[in-house]
């Protein structure tokens, strides 16, 4: 099969920008719907529309020009769609395009299209695009009537609840490790539930008191996650997650890029000896001396680095000054 190579996901703002809809049928009414909920200017040139599009130009919403396609129909337009029921016209669209240096869009043929419309689920101010580079455009929407049933309404209230508060929670949280949990607490914790009832005013309520008591999340916490063979498959959901929330991540030399790459882009990484691993009290004062940068350190260590330090030894003496020892099961299942 040839390979195809993949298109360059873009989310253009069409507001008060003209473009052109050539056709006026069942396929380029449903791309005037999305170019109107975009706020583009829409001019639709056709000799019939279908009844709703002929709605909204009777209601002004889209312009009609009434006729067989022209080329001079592309002056002044920003971008194109051709999609009329003739491959021919199509492609005279496509020509008036690129003598215009305009992005066209081709319904009846994804090569010629310089850009193509995805299957969207809509919940914006989020919008989730799919697309299969015009190879199986009925995949693209099947995929998409699964995402609407995953992703719920209340996922744009949570979206433009975050956005509404965004400075103000910069503002609470100015420390980039605490903010990060702080929105870990908004997308897991009761605020997406209280969405999904309805509830606004609480959802809001509830971010706001958060906001004026910041930083309630345990201060400085060591998962002590046990990785297996070390095999990234093999992780359970809370290796995974105590990896992805750590500020640091401790290991020795037998834990792998492949499980290491699992930890947030932004986390610091440390090597540590094998001799730390051999002595309780010298792996506490090395873990204390990291909390004086670190909130949040995840200890990944293999089983062959013959780990002799007493966890339970090192739990008390760590929670005696003020931190919190949390060990994770890292693997599912052994192979
Ligand atoms: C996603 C969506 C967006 C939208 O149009 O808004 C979209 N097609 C949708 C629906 C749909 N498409 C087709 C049927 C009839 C099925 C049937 O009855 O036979 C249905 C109706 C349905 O399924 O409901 C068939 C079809 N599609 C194209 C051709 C021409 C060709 O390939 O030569 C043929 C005829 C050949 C064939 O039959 O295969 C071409 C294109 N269609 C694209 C987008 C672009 C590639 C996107 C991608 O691959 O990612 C691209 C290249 C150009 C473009 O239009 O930009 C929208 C789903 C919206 C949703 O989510 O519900
Ligand atoms: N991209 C997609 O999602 C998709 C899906 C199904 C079909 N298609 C393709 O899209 C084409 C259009 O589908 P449709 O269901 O909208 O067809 P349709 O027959 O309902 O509409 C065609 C429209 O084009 C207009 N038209 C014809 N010649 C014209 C010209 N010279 N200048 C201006 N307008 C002209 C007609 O007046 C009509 O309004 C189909 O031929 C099919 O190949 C694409």
């Amino acid at each position: 099969m040839p390979r195809i190579t993949p298109l360059y996901p873009i989310f253009a703002d069409l507001a008060a920008r003209p473009v052109l809809v050539v056709g006026g049928g069942a396929v380029a009414e449903r791309k005037v719907r999305s170019l109107l909920n975009a706020g583009a200017e829409v001019h639709v040139g056709a000799p019939a529309l279908t009844e709703t599009l002929a709605r909204w130009a009777d209601e002004r919403r889209l312009k009609h020009i009434d006729g067989m396609f022209q080329a001079q129909w592309l002056d002044n337009m920003w971008l194109v769609i051709a999609a009329t029921n003739h491959r021919e016209v199509n492609a005279k669209v496509k020509q008036a395009a690129d003598d215009r240096g305009l992005l066209s869009n081709v319904v009846d043929d994804p090569a010629l299209s310089s850009f193509q419309v995805p299957s969207v689920v809509d919940r914006a101010p989020l919008t989730i695009a799919i697309s299969s580079a015009g190879v199986a455009p009925v995949l693209a929407r099947r995929l998409r009537e699964c995402m609407e049933a995953m992703f719920d309404h209340a996922l744009a209230d949570l979206a433009k609840l975050a956005g509404h508060y965004r400075a103000a929670i910069r503002h609470a949280y100015p420390n980039t490790g605490a903010r990060r949990r702080f929105y870990d607490w908004l997308f897991d914790g009761p605020i997406p539930i209280l969405l999904r009832q309805g509830k606004h005013l609480e959802a809001e309520q509830a971010l706001i008191s958060n906001l004026a008591t910041p930083d309630t999340w345990p201060a400085r916490v060591v998962t002590w996650i046990d990785p297996g063979p070390g095999d990234p498959g093999l992780l359970t959901l809370n290796g995974l997650r105590a990896l992805n929330e750590a500020d640091i991540v401790v290991h020795d030399s037998h834990i792998e890029e492949p499980l290491l790459s699992l930890a947030r882009r932004d986390a610091d990484r440390r090597l540590i000896s094998g001799e730390l691993l051999h002595h309780t009290e010298m792996l506490k004062e090395y873990l204390l001396k990291l909390f004086e940068d670190y909130q949040r350190v995840a200890l990944v260590i293999s089983n062959s680095a013959l780990l002799r330090v007493e966890q339970r030894e090192l739990t008390e003496q760590l929670s005696h000054r003020g931190v919190l020892t949390n060990i994770v099961r890292g693997v599912s299942a052994q192979s």
